[in-house]
């Protein structure tokens, strides 16, 4: 297993791609949040009181409750100018926060600020980079703060609150973030909910329309075969063993030279490899990727063209839905991007139809926000059952727990998997709770071995060196599709390994040294994938060039 000497198999795996998901003060509680809580309710019978009631979320967040904010709701259909008008009015305050639904989206808007000499920290569950003066913050919006006051706030892609299991993360920031003025970025989808949900907090709520700014064309022709792809044209495909046989498809005609984003590769790449797709000067000219590119994301494409509309969703094929086709759809013809129109296909016929239909049709409209328990909530109700572990505990209350008609609670199924698996460790529950909420890959053997083995090395020395599963300086180009595949599991591990110590910096002192190798990773990952398939001599340079990108950044 290459350079990762994990010592013990173990045969479950543990949760999936939680993206910036995270254990914080103010969302799960900490030791001290317990202790807190502990203390405000010694003198009182736990049993009395009802702590599976969530009918009121709103009252979470007193901080929030103690402002009458400005709620200003900026929908409509992609590349419409929604996160443009948000972020200037982020650029013009005198604090803020923006909070994203992905590393890359809170890097761009860093990035941006930054640029604008406005000073802003970015804040995701593996990065922490502050500037000097900053009263700004770019988050991905598992990490927003709830306990601080912000003169204006930014949530992104809002309609995700409606997500089965990232979106309470997103009903967190909705109701916790105290601001003047809360502007909420999104799909018209959203609107009737977040304006029900928002009838209780005494927020003024304003609702500004948008229009698409560059049109968007669906074609009357399928592309028939890939022989008719064209500069700037991205194909979307749903299986990396999909975007890979594409690739090689599309590059076998020597025509066209290919970049991939897709959700396994580390978001250093991703983010790379669209740069280089969006860069001119650089020989690859067409993109294969997945569903990764569908949110948000300002990419140089002409034509978005769907190889299959069907999706594998971790339990049967189904349809693509009509807001999937229409986020993913929306990435073709930005608005000042090269290519001021935008057109949409399928790779066979039979499946314009639904392509047709869905870009017609509205977005349905959401009816539930997700919602779940903090830590400190799940700690006073493991004291009704003692005897009970985590998994136990999570069982028992998402069926218990009683929720208002506008919440829903949110599929715990994959950390109720970890659980499971950390029970078995002498750990108290706050740990076992951090190592359930972790970002692990559960359908990436290595990802949840490394958790496993994380969590058991914890439990015994309450100290993980990295060494101990990981030997610096034997990492590779990789040779072949698995060793790639390897490559970027070994990644996910580094990356597990660096959140792990944002959470519990004394017992996992190798932050640095994850992250140096976690570079090293993507930048061999880049290597393979820039000689993959046929090259000009000039794309061969390439890169070498992104790697200096990597180093400088
Ligand atoms: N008024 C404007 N002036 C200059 N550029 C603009 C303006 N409005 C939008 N843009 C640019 O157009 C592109 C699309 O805008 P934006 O990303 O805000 O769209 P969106 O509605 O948020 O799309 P999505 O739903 O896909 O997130 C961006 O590159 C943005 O910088
Ligand atoms: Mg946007």
């Amino acid at each position: 297993m290459g350079s990762l000497l994990f010592r013990r198999r173990l045969s479950r795996a543990l949760l999936p791609d939680y993206g910036d998901f995270h254990c914080s003060t103010s969302k799960f509680g900490t030791s001290y949040g317990v202790c807190q809580c502990l203390r405000k309710f010694s003198s009182f019978e736990p049993k009395k009181f009802d702590f599976t009631d969530l009918t009121r979320p709103h009252t979470w967040y007193p901080i929030a409750r103690r402002k009458k904010r400005n709620v200003i709701l900026h929908v409509g259909p992609t590349n419409s100018g929604k996160t443009y008008h948000a972020l200037k009015r982020l650029e013009s305050s005198s604090s803020g926060i923006y909070c994203g639904p992905l590393r890359l989206l809170a890097w761009e808007v860093a990035q941006r600020l930054n640029k604008a000499k406005v000073p802003c920290d970015l804040v995701t569950g593996q990065e922490r980079e502050e500037v000097e003066g900053a009263k700004h913050k770019a988050v991905t919006v598992e990490m927003a703060d709830v306990t601080s006051d912000y003169n204006c706030a930014v949530v992104d892609e809002i309609q995700m609150l409606g997500c089965r299991t990232r979106g309470f993360s997103f009903t967190r920031a909705l109701l916790g973030i105290s601001a003047d003025e809360l502007h909420l970025c999104g799909d018209s989808a959203a609107v009737p909910l977040i304006q029900e949900i928002l009838k209780v907090t005494d927020d003024n709520v304003k609702v500004q329309h948008y229009e698409r700014l560059s049109p968007l064309v669906p074609s009357k022709v399928p592309l028939g075969s890939f022989s008719n792809i064209q500069t700037g044209d991205c194909i979307v495909t749903f299986s990396r063993y999909e975007i890979y046989k594409i690739k090689r498809q599309i590059e076998s005609g020597r025509k066209h030279l290919c970049s991939v984003v897709y959700g396994s590769l580390p978001p250093e790449t991703r983010s790379r490899q669209a740069t280089m797709f969006n860069d001119e000067n650089s020989d690859f000219d067409v993109l294969v990727a997945s569903d990764a590119i569908g949110m948000g994301l300002n990419l140089n494409i002409s034509r978005i063209i769907f190889s299959t509309m069907k999706k594998f969703d971790g339990i049967e094929m189904r349809d693509l839905s009509v807001s999937e086709i229409k986020q993913i759809a929306g990435r073709a013809g930005r608005y000042r991007s090269k290519f001021p129109v935008g057109e949409v296909t399928c790779l066979d016929k039979e499946d314009l139809p639904l392509l047709h239909l869905s870009l017609e049709s509205p977005s349905p409209t959401l009816e539930q926000a997700g919602l779940f328990p903090n830590f400190d909530t799940l700690f006073m109700y493991s004291r009704l059952h003692p005897s009970y572990g985590l998994h136990q505990i999570l069982e028992h209350f998402v069926k218990n727990a009683k929720l208002s008609e506008s919440y829903f609670i949110t599929d715990c199924e994959e950390m109720l998997k970890a659980a499971a698996i950390i029970d078995e460790l002498p750990l108290n529950l706050h740990d076992k709770y951090l190592f359930t909420i972790s970002p692990v890959d559960m359908d990436d053997d290595i990802s949840s071995q490394g958790l496993t083995q994380f969590a058991q090395s914890y439990s015994k020395n309450r100290m993980v060196r990295l060494r101990e599963i990981f030997t610096p300086g034997t990492l590779k180009i990789p040779k072949s599709h698995n060793a790639l595949k390897e490559l970027e599991s070994i990644h996910k591990v580094l990356d597990l390994y660096v959140w792990l110590s944002f959470h519990l910096d004394e017992s996992f002192p190798d932050r640095e040294l994850a992250a140096s190798q976690k570079a090293i990773c993507s930048m061999l990952i880049e290597e393979f994938l820039g000689r993959d398939g046929w090259q000009t001599p000039s794309a061969r340079k390439l890169p070498r060039r992104t790697h200096l990108n990597a180093l400088s950044r």
